[in-house]
């Protein structure tokens, strides 16, 4: 399973998630959110190794400021939490890996996934909320038995120091990668290196008895 620490935008923090070795790190280049990386320096990733896809996280972002952001930074994902069609994730597939977000509720219809499957690397599945993302709320991972397209998928919403254990437990064979957010934090913007190296060693543990069995 790959790990994603997302909502980072302080240069000692995010020296110091680089050295846990996370899979993706995320930027929120959402305006609205606590976590907006706003006039970050662009020469911030300098020093990361290329080994960690630096993804930029969107909600209703136009393509030119989405195309504008990926060239400052030169951020190698995105990952759209808005209302995005598929010929505009089309646009940027091959590009950059896209990763399209969507928020879950119990009423959600996987069906509408289908339009999108040729034009996206990855799905993400986050809980449905009016704030589009970054809620610290869990959906019912029950409902991801329903999926059953061939897209592997991204985990967010929610996912803690006390639920590590709980995700372990979800056999689907697209499972991906988990998406570490707000409960991983100290204050918006800033993540618990304690708390994150904690989950990584149980995800870790994880990937090795995957491996073993
Ligand atoms: O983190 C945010 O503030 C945010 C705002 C708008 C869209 C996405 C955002 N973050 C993403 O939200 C999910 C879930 O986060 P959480 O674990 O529930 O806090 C995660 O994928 C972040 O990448």
């Amino acid at each position: 399973m790959k790990i994603k620490v997302c909502g980072l935008k302080y240069q000692d923090n995010i020296n110091a998630v680089a050295d846990l070795a996370p899979d993706y790190m995320g930027f929120i280049c959402y305006d609205r959110s606590p976590r907006f990386i706003g006039q970050m320096e662009n020469d911030l990733f300098d020093e990361l190794p290329n080994s960690i896809i630096k993804t930029a996280v969107f909600v209703n972002e136009n393509a030119e400021q989405v195309s504008k952001l990926i060239a400052l930074y030169k951020f190698s994902a995105i990952q759209l939490h808005g209302n995005e069609s598929p010929d505009f994730c089309n646009r940027f597939k091959n590009k950059v890996t896209v990763i399209k977000a969507y928020g879950v509720d119990e009423d959600f219809d996987f069906g509408i996934l289908e339009r999108y499957k040729n034009n996206v690397d990855f799905f993400m599945f986050d809980t449905k909320t009016a704030e589009h993302g970054g809620s610290g709320r869990k959906f019912n991972w029950d409902i991801l038995n329903k999926y059953e397209l061939n897209v592997p998928f991204f985990l967010s919403g929610g996912l803690s120091p006390d639920n590590m254990e709980e995700v372990k437990k979800i056999d689907h064979p697209m499972f991906y990668a988990v998406d570490l957010n707000s409960r991983f934090e100290t204050s918006p913007g800033i993540k618990d290196i304690n708390k994150l190296t904690t989950a990584f060693n149980t995800i870790k543990k994880f990937n090795s008895d995957e491996v073993r069995s």
